[in-house]
């Protein structure tokens, strides 16, 4: 899996029937350059102009046989790392990098090659989940909430639970017994990884150091609170860039002040969902990067309290590999004609299947 905030790529290994998740295996992780994410940053921006999901123009064929090779060194260098057989892997679940996400135009691109993939790998490949979603009217996104669920089963806490991922972008599944219901819920880490590299050259907040010296900008979240995006009913999603940095309108800021309001603003933002959702969630899981940031968890905490918030690591999940997983159990869905997405979950007409199958 390689997310929207561009920073790497994770690969996880499960035991699963795409049903129940009999084991977790081992995880890793390969960073990406700084040379190879500006090549992504540069695909993003090319992929503007797309209108259809097959061209490549500008440097989109480059940035997919990067993409392409990146995903392969890592599963094999993995698989060599771990000692497991290839005979031992069933199905590899490769997400590809999302380049343009515009479900309302019938348009979501995930550059990467499956069936080049599969046939360097000696693996089946499922690939390019979120293609029919969309194509049948429905967001393309999330498609984590059916894994979200099973991975709720495996825990005692209060019923409604929440499983929050908040990557570049957000997104959280509610899971009551029944079907989930999901969405996303605004900006996750990019604005804020992207306010740290405009102002300091570095990568992110690392561990929230930079907004827990800040001082919130309310005025300015509730400013963007008004975006017709919050008021909309779930399911719903977002492109990477649907809130950047350029068009947020951040007024000019020190470095903690502009960390600790952006923060707070993803925090805000969940804060917001919870109204769209059936009912409040009494336990909120939190997963993905901003899991990982002490000073966005405590601003979660106060603001979805009196509800409980706790890292996905502390309930023995794994913050940094989940969404690699969740595509292991949506590759074993999709091998087994099991559906992916719902009407509650992506806004799918009924519950479909999706993902392609190549063989090597
Ligand atoms: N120690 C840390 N302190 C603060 N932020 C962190 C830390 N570690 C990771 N992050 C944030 O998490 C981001 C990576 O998150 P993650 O890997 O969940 O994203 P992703 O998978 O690319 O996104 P998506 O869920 O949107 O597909 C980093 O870009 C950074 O903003
Ligand atoms: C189009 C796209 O790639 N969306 C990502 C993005 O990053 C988080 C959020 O926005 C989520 O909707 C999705 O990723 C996860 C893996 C998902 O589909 O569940």
């Amino acid at each position: 899996m390689s997310g929207t905030s561009l920073d790497g790529v994770d690969v996880a290994a499960i035991e699963t029937d795409g049903e129940r998740i009999m084991a977790f295996g081992p995880t890793s992780y390969r960073a990406y350059a700084d040379n190879e994410r500006a090549l992504l940053r540069q695909a993003l921006m090319d992929a503007r102009a797309l209108t259809s999901r097959t061209a490549r123009p500008g440097v989109l064929a480059e940035a997919e046989a990067f993409i392409t090779r990146a995903h392969a060194e890592a599963v094999e260098a993995f698989l060599d790392a771990e000692g497991i057989a290839r005979k031992a892997v069933t199905i590899v679940g490769f997400h590809g990098q999302t380049v343009l996400h515009r479900p309302g135009d019938g348009l979501t691109v995930q550059i990467g090659d499956g069936a080049a993939l599969a046939k360097r790998l000696g693996l089946t490949v499922a690939y390019d989940f979120r293609a029919a979603d969309v194509a049948a009217g429905g967001q393309g996104a999330p498609l984590v909430p059916i894994f979200h669920r099973a991975l709720a089963r495996s825990i005692e806490r209060p019923h409604p639970i929440a499983v929050l991922n908040i990557g570049g972008v957000a997104n959280v599944t509610w899971v009551d017994g029944g079907d989930p219901v999901a969405c996303d819920t605004g900006p996750g880490n990019a604005l804020i990884d992207d306010f740290m590299r405009a102002t300091t050259g570095a990568p992110l907040d690392r561990d929230g150091d930079q907004a827990a010296r800040g001082r919130v900008d309310e005025d300015f979240i509730a400013r963007v609170l008004k975006h017709p995006f919050f008021d909309q009913p779930c399911p719903k999603s977002l492109d990477r860039n649907d809130f950047a940095l350029a068009n947020v309108g951040l007024p000019e800021l020190s470095v903690a002040d502009g960390a600790a309001t952006l923060s707070a603003l993803t925090a805000a933002s969940v804060a917001r969902v919870v109204a769209r959702l059936p009912q409040a969630p009494k336990a909120w899981i939190v997963a993905g990067g901003g899991a990982r940031n002490p000073t966005l968890m405590k601003m979660l905490s106060q603001r979805l309290a009196p509800a409980t918030v706790e890292t996905a690591d502390a309930v023995g999940w794994s913050s940094q590999s989940i969404e690699a997983q969740a595509f292991a159990y949506l590759a074993m869905r999709t091998l087994g004609g099991l559906p992916i997405t719902f009407p509650q979950t992506t806004g799918a007409p009924q519950a479909m299947s999706g993902g392609v199958i190549a063989t090597p």
